[in-house]
């Protein structure tokens, strides 16, 4: 998937994330609060038949309102609708005009979108669905087999963006899992249990985690659908088929990609973290819930109960001293850097628009999501040591095209100028091919940087004579000049490109390849 291409002005792709970046501002460290979109749905079969009232309506796009209701215990209580305000609330309840419907679409624009955009632009990046039982989380994450939901969409996306690239070579990676009952299953392997430990920045990982490779959207929804069907569910009096696990797709993008405003290698890696939770559910003993639903329902609610508890802690402004019990669960250990540290996260909070109770807990639950403010920062590594390297042959290389366009400016059309003028072009091609790819390693990379610049000197005295040849009358300069190409022939420069070629396999240099040299000079 590398691309190349010779253009040297910024593409649409490109001037969008650059825009997007300005707009964003700041690549070092910064504040960023997490945005929480609300998603009302509609009424279920089941329930239609019920008739129950509607409790909740959206004022404008931001501001949801609850209300007690005219015939529940709760209107005694709260004599007063609720209003709750969010970066955006989603309507899905019915299709009136007034709010317009927001349908799976809507949902990929709201939050797909900017997940892309983040991702691209090297920022962790994580949508984490919340709600009660049956209020629409994997419905808004998943889909059906009729309608794609936020994954499915976003994974197929990020394709076509990266596709859109120029200039950048990708890795994408994916794993998929499951915390059921306080336990991680990977939902790509074999299903055994696996241990959640922390790197020496104490960034948690999962040991012996599959991570797939993926180079397109065929690909990415096989293992997605493969490890969906391996998902823990099973029916409960709120929802047929009800998640009893939390799931964490983790797609890690890596790009790779020559600056050429700075002259340096720039390494772009993301994660980006789609995560459905189950629900919480009350249970009583009257639900005649057997031994296993009660289990997993408490172990639901001890993951959530920690989930809130950290969320709380973490909306109070914390200071380094505050202990924060992420490891009091697996699911807040795993979403360590995505709660208060280094991620751009989205919370979409599901309701049901006919229960009182908890969907003012969900609203209360993503108040205090809205106030907490991560530390965001793009994920980008230089090749430092490289980069003066770059930087200088970046400076030859203009140096060298602005002696080709003076000559051409002064009519010299001569036969050695447009030799002259290939072998630049090709050799700046080489060059910037060579820095995209991802394979060639940093030695490869600095002795090709070295016998360039080494042929930029002879192609620079070439240059200069032709120059001088074009102002004096040829003759004086052309013996001259002919023995600089013949040295440049004689440069042994195609057992390199020739090994090169081999140990990468790769249709990028054999663009380039020796034989190209032969047609040329
Ligand atoms: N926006 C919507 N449009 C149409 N149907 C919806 C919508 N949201 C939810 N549903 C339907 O409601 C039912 C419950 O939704 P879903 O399974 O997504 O809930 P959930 O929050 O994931 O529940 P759990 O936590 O139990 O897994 C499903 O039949 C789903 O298709």
């Amino acid at each position: 998937m590398i691309k190349v291409s010779k253009r040297t002005a910024l593409s649409p792709v490109k001037l969008n994330a650059a825009m997007r970046q300005e707009k964003r501002g700041i690549e070092g460290p910064h504040e960023d609060s997490i945005k929480v979109v609300v998603r009302v749905r509609p009424l279920l079969k089941r329930e239609i038949e019920r008739s129950p009232e509607c409790l909740v309506d959206i004022d404008n796009d931001q501001s949801i309102v609850l209300s007690p209701g005219v015939n529940s215990l709760q209107a005694r209580k709260y004599r007063e609708a609720q209003k709750f305000t969010f970066s955006k609330c989603l309507w899905s309840y019915d299709k009136r005009t007034s709010v317009p419907y927001a349908d799976q679409n809507t949902v990929f624009a709201e939050v797909g979108s900017e997940l892309l955009d983040n991702t691209l632009d090297g920022f962790n990046s994580c949508v984490i669905a919340y709600g009660q039982t049956g209020s629409g989380k994997t419905y808004t994450m998943m889909g059906t087999d009729d309608e794609d939901g936020l994954i499915p969409m976003v994974c197929r996306q990020l394709f076509t963006r990266l596709d859109q690239q120029v200039h950048t070579k990708v890795q994408v990676k994916i794993s998929f899992i499951e915390i059921y009952q306080e336990n991680v299953y990977d939902l790509l392997g074999n299903g055994s249990k696996l241990r959640v430990r922390e790197n020496s920045e104490r960034i948690p990982f999962i040991e012996n985690l599959n991570e797939y490779n993926v180079s397109d959207s065929r690909e990415i929804m096989k293992l997605l659908n493969e490890g969906f069907e391996k998902r823990t569910t099973a029916e409960t009096h709120l929802n047929k088929q009800s998640s009893r696990s939390h799931s964490i797709l983790t797609v890690t993008v890596v790009q790779e990609k020559f600056d050429p405003a700075t002259g340096s290698l720039v390494k772009l890696k993301s994660n980006l973290k789609l995560v459905d939770l189950a629900g919480s559910e009350k249970f009583v003993a009257s639900d005649g819930l057997d031994k296993t639903r009660q289990q997993e329902g408490s172990r639901i609610n001890k993951s959530l109960v920690t989930l809130g508890r950290v969320l709380t802690i973490l909306s109070q402004r914390p200071t380094k001293k505050t202990v924060i019990p992420y490891r009091d669960s697996i699911l807040t250990w795993l979403l360590k850097e995505n709660i208060g540290g280094n991620s751009k996260t989205i919370m979409i909070a599901c309701v049901s628009p006919t229960d009182f109770d908890e969907t003012l807990s969900t609203l209360r639950f993503a108040t205090i999501t809205s106030r907490i403010e991560n530390q965001v920062q793009v994920n980008k590594e230089s090749r430092s040591n490289m980069d003066e390297m770059v930087k200088q042959f970046q400076l030859e290389k203009a140096k060298l095209l602005e002696c080709i366009s003076e000559l051409k400016q002064m009519d010299s059309r001569s036969d050695e100028l447009r030799k002259l003028e290939n072998y630049v072009e090709w050799q700046n091609n080489y060059i910037d091919t060579l820095t995209f790819t991802n394979s060639v390693t940093q030695k490869q990379l600095s002795s090709s940087l070295r016998a360039a610049q080494k042929r930029n000197e002879l192609l620079m005295s070439s240059l200069m004579l032709t120059l001088k040849g074009s102002e004096t009358g040829p003759n004086e300069a052309t013996d001259e000049l002919s023995k600089l190409i013949d040295k440049l022939h004689r440069l042994d420069i195609k057992s390199p490109l020739r090994d090169i070629e081999k140990d990468l396999q790769c249709d990028l240099v054999m663009t380039y390849s020796a034989n190209v040299i032969d047609d040329m000079i």
